[in-house]
């Protein structure tokens, strides 16, 4: 049996926050305040950054703003039924947390490291909303990429809507849901010595 050294205290903490993180779909009231996202925000902003950019801001929106934000989003679709069905969609939890990608032009740092600091940021948001006892999952979102949506949200050139973190409550009932198992062996290539 494979042994490892024993991880201090905090590790195993860590690791079961992130083995147990499920996205939740069904979310009820409350949310996060403005406060406590500040905060969440602030450990959120301590994941791998080259050069500590931050190329990255949000928008919440909660209350009427996701109705009016669902207008904008329903006059992209194509048909009425369609529209209908896009525009409760950004009703389906309390929060939702635009993640705005603002790439900056840098000698060094090239766009697509700067989009894996944005997605690790968010990721790392996630999951400390999920260890707080919020639910969230983090979801393309209709059109973002639609004129109606950028406008309304002020997105502005050179900036990407990299969809939306929806925020909430955990609606009783819905226990957590055993995550299977990842075989991750063919996933991991070593080149070098093994013998450790
Ligand atoms: C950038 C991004 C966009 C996503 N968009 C969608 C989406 O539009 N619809 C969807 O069903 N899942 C989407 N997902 C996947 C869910 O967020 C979630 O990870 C998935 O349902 C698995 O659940 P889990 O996080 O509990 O493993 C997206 C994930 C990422 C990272």
């Amino acid at each position: 049996m494979t042994t490892f050294p024993d991880a201090p205290a905090a590790a195993g903490i860590v690791e079961t926050a992130i083995r147990t993180r499920r996205s939740t779909i069904r979310l009820a009231e409350p949310a996060p305040g403005p406060d406590e996202l500040l905060d969440l925000l602030a450990a959120a902003a301590t994941a791998p950054d080259h050069g500590q950019l931050r190329p990255w801001r949000l928008i919440a929106i909660s209350g009427d703003a996701r109705v009016r934000l669902g207008e904008a989003a329903a006059e992209a679709a194509p048909t009425t039924d369609l529209a209908e069905r896009i525009a409760v969609k950004h009703l389906r939890a309390p929060l939702m947390l635009a993640i705005v990608f603002q790439p900056r032009d840098h000698p060094t740092i090239p766009r697509w490291e700067q989009l894996a600091a944005t997605s690790a940021m968010t990721t790392t948001l996630l999951l400390l909303l999920d260890a707080r006892g919020w639910g969230g999952v983090w979801f393309g979102g209709p059109h973002p990429d639609a004129p109606q949506v950028r406008k309304h949200l002020g997105i502005g050139d050179g900036e990407q809507l990299l969809g939306y973190l929806y925020v909430g409550t955990p609606v009783p009932g819905d226990g957590p849901r055993p995550r299977p198992a990842a075989d991750v062996r063919a996933k991991l290539t070593w080149l070098g010595d093994t013998d450790r």
